[in-house]
């Protein structure tokens, strides 16, 4: 068994890649100390109904409940209006992007004007060998947020991400090794660290840029360490997701919240959390001019071409028990980008389906791969797939899409086929993920005080001993079992 799979998640201290070494060291700044200061963040919060995610609250710009401040709230330049929501059990706060707080309203012991900000990237990570993907999957299913066992099962969770990363792996192998034997996600998240931090210089803001992994190197507790020797004053946290998920941006919070809460230095350092930024004028209009490129590589591209966003699935439980937001972000998200392309006199049909299911439980629909089969045989002949969940080229839209779907869409009949490149470190994307930076930093605020976790609740060392002990067995047998082991295969 592999060493990381064995160290309950916790990561070699390879410190030296989780941030951007800074050639000049000196990042410190001024905030303008203006009597009121625009704030962008934060825009959502989930519902009680998730008793993980209620902690998040400590991570959020508060909403206070005076007249003057609802009256503050303004139209932001730079995002569109708020996600027309379908579930009650999610609130959204601030809900054009933006509110007014006077600079007394900031909680943060730092009342100083000298500053060295860091903005903190967080993405998923990825194998970057082929010997990764099973601790790598390992870390994946450990993770609570990604297996969601009910409170009682919770001592299996490890045992059953060891049998599942073991199980899963074969497949998961030939997937990585189809795109060259490893994920590009570090090289990609370096760059585009890079390109963030070039862009703030640009607009006369120095910071620190770390990159903070949730599953694989540089883990996010690097990247944590790494800020708290260089001693940060003020820290903007930017998950690499459009949309917030309880599975992807929830899940690193989840993380960074139980290590700020344990730690004074962290406890008190100022920190603004950039949650979802889909809506963000920026995005949208980058993502639009992707698309607006490769439509003109189609004969007759406005006529014919079926404009179809792919989007990673989550399980439908997640929306419709926990109240995760995504579904309506990611419907949102589509509405803003069809009416930028409309404004451009693009009116292309186009459709949103869920891909990358794993396992047995229901997943958001409708499916990438069925719609697929659906649009060729009601004669579709032209399609761009458009991968709208993550900003980088990764293995669902190396290998799922421009490999197995785009087979099986040329299979069911659609003989043009063509797909959207992943954002990068495209300039105006960079830019306007620069300005999302500018604009949360004042907002930035000490975490209140953190309520345990299931993490910490294993943090007893003879209950987590037992716990593994009689997971262990339960694995084993599980393992021992061909019936049952065929059957889990088929499933996964
Ligand atoms: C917004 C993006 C993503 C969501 C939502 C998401 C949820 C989610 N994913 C799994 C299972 C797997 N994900 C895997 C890899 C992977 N997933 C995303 C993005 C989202 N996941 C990325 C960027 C990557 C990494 C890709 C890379 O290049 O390395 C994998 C491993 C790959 C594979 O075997 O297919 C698994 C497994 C679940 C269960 C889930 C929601 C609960
Ligand atoms: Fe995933």
């Amino acid at each position: 068994m592999d060493a990381v799979a064995n160290s309950r998640v916790l990561p070699h201290l390879n410190l030296s890649n989780s941030r951007l070494r800074n050639s000049n060291r000196n990042s410190s700044i001024s905030l303008p100390q203006t009597k009121s200061v625009l704030s962008v963040s934060c825009c959502s919060v989930e519902g009680s109904q998730n008793p993980d995610q209620s902690s998040f609250d400590g991570f959020m710009v508060p909403y206070r409940n005076s007249p003057d401040r609802r009256n503050g709230i303004l139209g932001a330049p730079n995002m569109y209006g708020p996600v027309q929501k379908s579930n009650p059990s999610w609130q959204t706060f601030c809900s054009a992007g933006a509110c007014i707080y006077d600079e007394h309203a900031l909680e943060s012991p730092s009342h100083a004007a000298e500053e060295k900000v860091g903005v903190l990237l967080l993405n998923l990570g990825g194998p970057e060998t082929l010997h990764d993907v099973q601790p790598f999957l390992y870390n994946l299913f450990a993770d609570p947020d990604i297996i969601r066992l009910p409170r009682l099962f919770r001592f299996l969770q490890r045992p059953l991400a060891q049998l599942i990363s073991v199980l899963r792996a074969p497949k998961s192998k030939e997937g990585y090794a189809a795109i060259g034997g490893g994920s590009p996600l570090r090289k990609i998240t370096d760059e585009q660290a890079q390109a963030l931090k070039m862009a703030l210089e640009a607009k006369e803001m120095p910071v620190n840029v770390y990159v903070g992994m949730r599953y694989w190197y540089p883990f996010t507790e690097e990247a944590v360490h790494e800020i708290k020797k260089d001693k940060i004053t003020r820290l903007v946290v930017l998950p690499l997701y459009p949309q917030y998920s309880i599975s992807t941006s929830g899940s690193s919070i989840r993380v960074l919240q139980s290590m700020f809460s344990e730690d004074s230095y962290l406890s008190r350092l100022p920190v603004s959390i950039i949650r979802s930024w889909y809506q963000r004028r920026g995005y949208i209009e980058s993502m639009a001019n992707l698309i607006e490129k490769e439509l003109q590589g189609f004969s007759k591209p406005e006529e014919v071409v079926m404009i179809f966003f792919s989007a990673h699935g989550v399980p439908v439980s997640y929306v419709e028990d926990a109240g995760d937001p995504y579904k309506d972000q990611m419907e949102d998200c589509i509405r803003l980008i069809m009416q930028e392309l409309k404004s451009r006199g693009i009116s292309n049909d186009h459709t949103l389906a869920y891909q990358s299911r794993v396992g047995p439980v229901q997943w958001l629909k409708p499916y990438t791969d069925e719609v697929l089969v659906e649009l060729g045989q009601r004669g579709v002949k032209s399609l761009l797939a458009v991968p709208v969940s993550f900003v980088s080229e990764h293995i669902e839209t190396l290998e799922e899409i421009d490999m197995e779907y785009r087979e099986l869409a040329l299979e069911s009949g659609i003989e043009n086929w063509g797909r959207v490149p992943a954002l990068g470190c495209s300039s105006s994307f960079i830019s306007d993920l620069a300005d999302a930076v500018i604009e949360a930093l004042p907002a930035a605020q000490a975490m209140s005080t953190a309520e345990s976790t299931s993490e910490e609740a294993d943090a007893d060392p003879v209950s987590y001993v037992i716990k593994m002990f009689f997971g262990s067995i339960l694995a084993f047998i599980l393992l021992l079992s061909p019936k049952l082991i065929s059957t889990v295969r088929n499933l996964l």
